[in-house]
Order: structure tokens, then C-alpha cells, then sequence
């Protein structure tokens, strides 16, 4: 990977708060956002991991916390932001990163298989921003949402679920964008193709490949470059661009509902 393109200490000063920040892309995130000077807060459910992974951050010299929570749930998620309140962390800069779903044709997803997707996907990203926007307007303070979905252009033909979910977190980064602009936050998000990360183990390697040799730009994105469109869209050079999402997918959009993608 090349090195970072964006100036040493560029995010000095401000705090960033990663969801599911202690693996994958998520920690890519985070490690990116601390080499820029941001102090990062990370949460998961998994503790041992958070720590693990705010261990590495600090050994580096990143100013790095951790906070284990579920965002699917409501309590949690308060309680994350009183804490944060309580530990002077107030973040400048959400990226709701957190996420996932297991790969089933459709009919074979049970009503609890679906609504646990969409609970976690949308329901989970929207008590998050909720709970950010409810901070930085009690302290006037404007901010930076970045969400992170998936490519979907083509539909996701074995991922019903989280294909519902993330639209509705595309259509939701909109109308926050709109919604909260007056609160001096923007609303943005990332759409990746297919990411280098260990969570990929679960899905079918051949499928993976199959899926990846039909891009224009043939090859898995690296978690760094997800982690650089992130910074962008939290740097000043992206001050007026909300609602967007930025297709991060080697030109997955342009393909189509190809055969490569037929359901299984
Ligand atoms: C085509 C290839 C594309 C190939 C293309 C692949 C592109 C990959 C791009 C994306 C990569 C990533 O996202 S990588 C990120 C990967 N990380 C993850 O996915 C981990 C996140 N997963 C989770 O947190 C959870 O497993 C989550 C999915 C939300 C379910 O959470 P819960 O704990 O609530 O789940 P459970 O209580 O165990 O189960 C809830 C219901 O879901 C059902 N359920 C759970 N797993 C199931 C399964 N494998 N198959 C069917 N049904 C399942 C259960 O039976 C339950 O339904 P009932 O029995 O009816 O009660
Ligand atoms: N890898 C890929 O190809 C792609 C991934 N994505 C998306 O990018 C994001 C990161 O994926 P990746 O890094 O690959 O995979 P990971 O599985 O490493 O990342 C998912 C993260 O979300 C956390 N998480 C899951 N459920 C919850 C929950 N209920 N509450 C709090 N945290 C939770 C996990 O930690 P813990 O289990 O400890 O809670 C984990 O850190 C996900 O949203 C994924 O869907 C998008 C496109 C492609």
C-alpha cells in the first residue's frame, strides 16, 4: 500500500469514534486516523479483541480507547455516549463501521435470520447516529458521520438481509444529511466490493473469486484503501459534499445484475 497521501497531524485535535474498530476495516480505520494525529475510540462486543487491537494502536503512539458494546442495543448505545461524556471523549467523528450478516438464499432466511441483519446493519447504525447528533447539538459542536455499507448497485444476490439493511442506511445518510446539515454535521458513506479482511473466511472462497475476476478492476480492495476514502470524507478537503455515498468497489456498479451474480 502507499503511504498515507494526507498531511501528518491532519486530524490533530480531534477524536474519532470507530464501530467495530478492533478488526478489519475497522481497525484499518482507526490505525489510519491515529497516524493523522485523531485520538480513536473503538467498540465491539468482543473486549479481548478491543484490547488487543487498542494494545497495537498505542504501541504505535496513538492515543487509542475502547469501549465493548452491542448496538443493537438502545441502552448500550446511551450509555456509550454518557461514558464518552463522562471520559471528555465527546467525538468530532462518527464512522459506523460495525456490521455483517450471514450469506443464505432468500427463502432460506427465517423472519429472526432477517430481522437480526437489519438490526444490526440499520437499526444499530441509525441508535448510533442518534446518539451523536444528540451530542455535538447539546454542545454546538458540528461533526462528521461516515457509514460504512456495502456495494449493492447490482443487488446482493445470497444477502437479502443485509441488502435491505444498507439501502436503507444509503436512503438514511441522505436524509440525515439534509436533516442535520443546520447542525453543522455531514452525512456520508462508503459502499466497498469485496475487502480483504478475515471476515471473509465465512463466505465461499470460490464465489469470492469468481465474484472478483468479473470487476473491471479485478482484484479484493485492501482495508487501507477503504480506510483512505474514510478520511477523505472526514477531512476538510470534503466540507461540502454530504449525502453521498462513494462506491469503493474496483467498478462493481457498472456491471450489472451479471450471471456471476445469480442467486444461489
Ligand atoms: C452468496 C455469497 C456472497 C458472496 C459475496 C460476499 C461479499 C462479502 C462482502 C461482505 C463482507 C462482510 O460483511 S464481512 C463482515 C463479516 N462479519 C459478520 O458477518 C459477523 C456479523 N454477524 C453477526 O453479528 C451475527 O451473526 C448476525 C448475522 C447479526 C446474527 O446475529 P444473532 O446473534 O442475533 O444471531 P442468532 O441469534 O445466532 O441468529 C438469528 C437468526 O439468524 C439465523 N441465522 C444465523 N446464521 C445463519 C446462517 N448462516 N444461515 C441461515 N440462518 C442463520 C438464525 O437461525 C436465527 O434465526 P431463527 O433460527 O429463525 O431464530
Ligand atoms: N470485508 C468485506 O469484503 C466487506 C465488508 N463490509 C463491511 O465493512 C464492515 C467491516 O467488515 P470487516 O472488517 O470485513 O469484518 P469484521 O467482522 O472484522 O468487522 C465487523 C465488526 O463489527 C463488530 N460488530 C458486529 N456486530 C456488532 C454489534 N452488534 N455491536 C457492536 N459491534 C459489532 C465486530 O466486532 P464484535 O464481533 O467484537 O462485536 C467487528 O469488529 C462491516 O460492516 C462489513 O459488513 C462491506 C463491504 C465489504
Amino acid at each position: 500500500m502507499p503511504t498515507s497521501i494526507f498531511r501528518p497531524q491532519l486530524f490533530s485535535g480531534r477524536t474519532v469514534l470507530i464501530s467495530g474498530g478492533g478488526s478489519g476495516i475497522g481497525f484499518a480505520i482507526a490505525s489510519l486516523f491515529g497516524e493523522l494525529g485523531a485520538r480513536v475510540v473503538l467498540t465491539a462486543r468482543n473486549r479481548a479483541r478491543l484490547d488487543q487491537a487498542t494494545g497495537t494502536l498505542t504501541e504505535r503512539g496513538i492515543e487509542a480507547f475502547a469501549y465493548d458494546i452491542n448496538i443493537r442495543n438502545e441502552g448500550e448505545v446511551e450509555a456509550l455516549f454518557e461514558q464518552l461524556d463522562a471520559d471528555a471523549l465527546q467525538p468530532d467523528v462518527l464512522i459506523n463501521n460495525a456490521g455483517g450478516q450471514f450469506a443464505a438464499p432468500a427463502l432460506d432466511i427465517s423472519p429472526n435470520g432477517f430481522r437480526a441483519v437489519v438490526d444490526l446493519n440499520l437499526t444499530g447504525t441509525w441508535l448510533m447516529c442518534g446518539a451523536f447528533a444528540r451530542s455535538a447539538q447539546r454542545r454546538e459542536h458540528g461533526g462528521r458521520i461516515v457509514n460504512i455499507v456495502l456495494a449493492l448497485d447490482s443487488g446482493i444476490p445470497g444477502m437479502a438481509h443485509a441488502a435491505a439493511a444498507r439501502a436503507g442506511v444509503v436512503n438514511l445518510t441522505k436524509t440525515l444529511a439534509w436533516e442535520w446539515a443546520p447542525l453543522g454535521l455531514t452525512v456520508n458513506a462508503v459502499a466497498p466490493g469485496i475487502v480483504r479482511t478475515d471476515a471473509l473466511s465465512q463466505y465461499d472462497d470460490a464465489q469470492l473469486r469468481a465474484d472478483v475476476a468479473a470487476l473491471p478492476l479485478p482484484r479484493m480492495a485492501e482495508p487501507e484503501e477503504v480506510a483512505q476514502a474514510v478520511a477523505y470524507l472526514a477531512s476538510p478537503a470534503a466540507s461540502y459534499i454530504t449525502g453521498v455515498t462513494l462506491a469503493l468497489d474496483g467498478g462493481e456498479h457498472l456491471t450489472g445484475a451479471t450471471p456471476q451474480h445469480a442467486a444461489p
